[in-house]
C-alpha cells in the first residue's frame, strides 16, 4: 500500500464538500474550520502526553491524529502541504539549491 500525507490531503479535499452527516472531515470543515482548530488542539495536547509518558503506541496513535487535523486546518484555510513544504525547505536552504541547479551552478 502507498500512502503518504499528499494522500491523506486528497482524501480530504475530497471530503471537503461531503455531508458533514457522513463526513467527519466535513463536520471539522464546518464555518471556517473552527471545530479542527479546537480539535487539533486537543490531539496536539495528547501528543504531548504521550510522550512524555514514553508510551510509544499511544505516541505513533496521536500522532496520527494531530497530523490528520493539521492537514484539515490548513484545508480550511487553503494552504497545501506544498506551502508548508516550501517554507520547510527554505530552513534548509533547499529552496536555494535548487534554484542554483535550476541556473547549472
Ligand atoms: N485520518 C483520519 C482520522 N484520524 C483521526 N480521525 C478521527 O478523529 C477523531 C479523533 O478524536 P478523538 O481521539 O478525540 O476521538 P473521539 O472522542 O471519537 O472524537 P470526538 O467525538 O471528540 O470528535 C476520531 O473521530 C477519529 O475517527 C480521522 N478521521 C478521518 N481520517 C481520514 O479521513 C478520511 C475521511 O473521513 P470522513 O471525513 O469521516 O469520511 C478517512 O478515510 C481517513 O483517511
Amino acid at each position: 500500500m502507498s500512502f503518504d500525507l499528499k494522500a491523506l490531503e486528497r482524501i480530504i479535499a475530497e471530503k471537503a464538500n461531503a455531508s458533514a452527516e457522513k463526513s467527519y472531515t466535513a463536520q471539522l470543515l464546518a464555518n471556517g474550520g473552527e471545530r479542527a482548530a479546537k480539535k487539533m488542539g486537543e490531539e496536539a495536547v495528547e501528543t504531548v502526553i504521550a510522550a512524555i509518558q514514553g508510551d510509544r503506541d499511544e505516541l505513533k496513535a496521536e500522532s496520527a491524529d494531530l497530523l490528520y487535523h493539521l492537514l484539515v486546518v490548513l484545508k480550511a484555510h487553503n494552504i497545501s502541504l506544498e506551502e508548508v513544504e516550501s517554507v520547510l525547505a527554505e530552513r534548509t536552504g533547499q529552496s536555494g539549491l535548487e534554484e542554483k541547479a535550476s541556473r547549472g551552478q
